[in-house]
């Protein structure tokens, strides 16, 4: 039998995306024998349109749940809210877009099941990852400088710090997110400089990434502040 996975899903105001999203991949495990998913978990995060709703009315399946609260906290609250609410053995995270190929989720559980990895993380910047539609440049830089300053202020060697598919065994999820202080897109940085600091063992795998233009990052506000946090970080 294979390990049970929870996958979770911060969604802000992503009624157009989420109903699709949360279709594929329950559809996708249904027909990958390797995937055992049990749980997903739709965290939506002070929306101000129906992400909930259209969960609740579009999605017909047992293991898929909502967390809703009224105020915006930001993906790396929703994150940690939907991974302690979890129950799987394995416990991943996703965006509500599907820009990350689910093809990567046997991989992924594989490697945690057969200890091989306590966190397997995906990346857009290795040799084999396949991206159909970049990001614009200015995201693209923004990722080459936070890799550039994990490498250089934590000794992180990973090439693609923002990803957002994670996967981790269910233990390594609750050691790294119960003390999280994150709360904003800087949560990914955070997780890894923790995972460092525990010594758990971490890969970085290549994904195939179809980039979806519409996003809610600011470079300016978001990047900024999470080039500050690393500082924070390293007393963490
Ligand atoms: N719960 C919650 N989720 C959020 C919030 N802001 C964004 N999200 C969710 O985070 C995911 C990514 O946000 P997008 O708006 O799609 O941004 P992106 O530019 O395509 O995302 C890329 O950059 C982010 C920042 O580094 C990455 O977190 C993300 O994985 C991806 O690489 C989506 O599922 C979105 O709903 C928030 O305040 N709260």
């Amino acid at each position: 039998m294979q390990a049970k996975l929870s996958i979770i899903i911060p969604a802000y105001n992503e009624s157009d995306r989420i109903v699709r999203t949360v279709s594929e991949l329950l559809e996708f495990a249904a027909a990958n024998p390797a995937v055992n998913l049990t749980e997903v978990i739709v965290v939506c995060d002070g929306c101000s349109d129906n992400t909930e709703e259209k969960v609740k009315t579009s999605i017909d399946s047992s293991i898929v749940s909502t967390i809703s609260y009224a105020k915006n906290q930001g993906k790396g609250f929703a994150v940690r809210t939907g991974v302690l609410a979890a129950k799987g053995e394995i416990i991943g995270f996703m965006d509500a877009d599907g820009s990350t190929s689910l093809e990567e989720i046997p991989l992924f559980t594989q490697i945690l099941t057969e200890s091989r990895a306590d966190v397997v993380i995906g990346s857009r910047s290795l040799p084999e990852s396949n991206i159909t539609r970049r990001q614009p440049f200015y995201r693209w830089l923004l990722g080459k400088c936070f890799y550039l300053c994990t490498l250089w202020i934590d000794h992180l060697p990973y090439h693609d710090t923002q990803c957002g598919f994670k996967f981790f065994t269910a233990d390594a999820a609750r050691s790294l997110f119960e003390p999280l202080i994150s709360k904003g897109f800087e949560f990914d940085i955070e997780i890894l400089v923790r995972a460092a600091h525990l010594g758990l063992k971490i890969q970085e795998k290549p994904v195939t990434w179809h980039n979806d233009p519409r996003s809610s990052v600011s470079v300016i506000r978001d990047g900024f502040k999470t080039l500050i946090s690393l500082w924070k970080f390293r007393r963490i």
